[in-house]
């Protein structure tokens, strides 16, 4: 299914360095590009501040000579003015070159993140995607989009803006700190007090803001479930006039949303004054102790020597300081929310499905199609939906499956394409046990046709190809035609070329249901499910497809799923089901016969319901009644 391999590490360590590292492939040369001009950026922007003092000790007041580091004593000028005009050129080569290094930083690590961002997400889709089908029915939509979009994005946020930030103050603070020591180390030592704190003040920050961005990120996947939750069903909320009632929803889960914002954001603004307020005191003391060497006085009895240049220098420097660790603050924040993030993106690209291929699976060969239900139990939750079933159904036969609503009808046959695995006994067709070969063989092998299709933004053509991406022109139409939709697609304004699905012209129940068998027809597969899939078209058509789909599925083993039970009297074999059990199994005319629950559920298709017993009304009254419990406690 996908060449997505589980990383080795998947859910230990730290996860967003895991996630970047194990998704860095394609862009690493651009992370070395970004990293290299941060430097060559770093540096140029350190110079200014040092050649400042210099000029003012060396031009001003001539205390010292001017040499710079790396430049040879040939290239200065000897006048105090050719110095200051080559101080001036320097500036400017500074700025400039400061110029194209930022330039070419930003565009590295932008690179490298927006690549990391394409694959992570795509991998993460693919994840999703391979999941078992009941992996989807627990959890709301809105909040997987949630993970695809803002969390892989948070990812990308911090790897675009954090990582590169965090090069940048490194080599600030590596920088300023060789040129500090070089001009006065004692001084030095005054600069740099502030950084235990501020590093203490920091861990203490990530410990209290990392629970509350958890929940700002919870609380964006619940009001995003919300939000699509409300937007799919407004047909409903339309007729039902339930605009307010939405309203109100949205508005509790956005209040739940700011709530957890505001406590995040509480900790997170009292973060930044603080680092300030530490960094700024620093600096204070570092003047103030600079300023009294300067003036020749040793405060608290520690003496020094500085020259008012050099003095500059450093001031300028410790004042740039602040800077890293201000942008340190961002970092850290930008940090905790990817991290939240990245565990919730991991805890996705870790998860095993449940059905999937096993190690010994393989491929599915089907000889006569023959299909078997042994002992087979499931429940999708507590209470089992079918109880020991026990069917054997002979390749090529055309079986109906009907029962009263909620019977297990579809849940019995979603077993056969393995949505979901039994949870006791065996599924088998040729002998060959469902779980024991390869997912794709067997679900190529097995066409589904819902009740309910779902069509794809895209043409007509595009549907019914769907599945069986190398269909020429001529075998699309050719299957529309077989299910009865040739003449309703040449309707539409732009024939097969008509877009449908989302944004696109809007199908009937019955046509989508039509592109759905001409879909499945154009697949060919082996065997064949049809859930109710003739159930929305009108019984003239219903009739013509039922002859198509009756010579389609003559040398294919076939279930369908009916309730109009004229669609399946044709069957080789009827399959009644009543509470997850097998309780008739005959023919039409022999279950007719036998006068039993398919006989009455036939007296009420054909308006016979003078003559049905009280009891199958008694028992309809009941399975109605927990129909209605059942939904109401869900
Ligand atoms: N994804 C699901 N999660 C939990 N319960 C489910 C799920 N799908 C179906 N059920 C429950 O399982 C039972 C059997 O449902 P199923 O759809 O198989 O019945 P059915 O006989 O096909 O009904 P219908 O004729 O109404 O389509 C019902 O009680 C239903 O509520």
């Amino acid at each position: 299914m996908s060449d997505r391999q589980l990383g080795p590490e998947s859910g230990t360590g730290n996860v967003v360095w895991r996630l970047y590292t194990e998704y860095a492939d394609e862009g690493r040369r651009y992370a070395v590009l970004g990293t290299v001009a941060t430097l060559v950026g770093r540096a140029l922007g350190l110079l200014p501040a040092l050649v400042i003092g210099l000029a003012v000790d060396a031009i001003f007041l001539g205390e010292r000579a001017y040499a710079l580091p790396f430049v040879p004593a040939g290239l200065i000028p000897a006048a105090p003015v050719g110095q200051l005009y080559f101080s001036i050129v320097l500036l400017l080569v500074a700025t400039g070159g400061g110029a194209v290094a930022s330039w070419v930083e930003d565009w590295g690590w932008s690179v490298f993140a927006q690549r990391v961002q394409r694959s992570l997400r795509v991998d993460a889709y693919d994840a999703l995607q391979d999941q078992e089908l009941a992996y989807f029915t627990r959890r709301r939509t809105g909040d997987l989009m949630s993970v695809l979009n803002n969390d892989v994005n948070a990812l990308q946020t911090f790897l675009e803006d954090g990582l590169s930030a965090i090069v940048w103050i490194l080599a600030t603070v590596g920088g300023i700190s060789v040129i500090l020591i070089g001009l006065n180390p004692t001084l030095t030592a005054v600069a740099l007090l502030p950084i235990p704190l501020l590093a203490l003040f920091t861990l203490v920050f990530t410990r209290v803001v990392e629970p509350r961005y958890l929940a700002v990120r919870e609380e964006i996947g619940d009001l995003n479930a919300r939000l699509e939750n409300s937007v799919s069903g407004i047909e409903v909320v339309k007729t039902q006039s339930a605009e307010r009632f939405e309203t109100d929803r949205v508005r509790a889960a956005s209040d739940s949303y700011l709530r957890a914002s505001l406590a995040a954001i509480r900790v997170r603004i009292t973060y930044f004054p603080g680092l300030n307020l530490i960094s700024g005191i620093g600096f204070a003391i570092t003047f103030l102790v600079g300023g009294l060497w300067v003036l020749g006085a040793a405060p608290l009895g520690v003496a020094g020597t500085l020259t008012p240049g050099a003095f500059v220098t450093f001031v300028i420097y410790a004042q740039q300081f602040i800077w890293p660790i201000i942008r340190l603050g961002d970092v850290v924040d930008d940090y905790e929310r990817a991290k939240t993030a990245g565990r919730r993106v991991d805890e996705l690209l870790a998860r095993s499905p449940t059905v999937a291929d096993s190690a010994t699976a393989s491929d599915l060969t089907v000889s006569e199609g023959a299909v078997a239900f042994d002992a087979v139990t499931f429940a999708y939750g507590e209470d089992a939906v079918l109880h020991d079933i026990d069917v054997a159904v002979a390749g090529g036969t055309t079986v109906g499956v009907v029962g009263p609503t909620g019977a297990g009808k579809s849940t019995l046959l979603k077993l056969l394409p393995r949505l979901y695995d039994a949870d006791e006994g065996t599924v088998s067709i040729d002998g060959q046990n469902v779980r024991e070969v390869r997912l794709q063989s067997l679900r190529s092998a097995i066409g589904y046709v819902s009740q309910d299709p779902f069509l794809f933004y895209g043409t007509v053509a595009e549907n019914i190809r769907y599945g069986t991406f190398d269909a020429t022109d001529a075998e699309i139409e050719a299957a529309a035609e077989r299910a009865q939709a040739g003449e309703f697609i040449r309707n539409l304004p732009d024939g097969f070329d008509t877009m449908v699905g989302e944004r696109g012209v809007k199908l009937s129940g019955g046509q989508r249901q039509r592109l759905a068998i001409a879909r499945t027809m154009l697949k060919d597969p082996d065997l064949l499910i049809l859930d109710e899939a003739t159930s929305a078209v009108d019984t003239e058509t219903e009739a013509l497809i039922q002859a198509s789909l009756q010579e389609f599925a003559a040398d294919r083993t076939t279930f369908v799923i009916a309730h109009r039970l004229s669609t399946i009297r044709n069957a080789d074999r009827v399959l009644v089901l009543d509470d997850g059990r097998v309780v008739e199994d005959g023919t039409h005319t022999g279950l007719l016969q036998a006068d039993e629950l398919y006989a009455n559920l036939w007296r009420v298709q054909v308006g016979d319901i003078q003559s049905l017993p009280k009891a199958f009304l008694e028992r309809a009254r009941e399975r109605q009644s927990a129909i209605v419990r059942d939904g109401e406690n869900n």
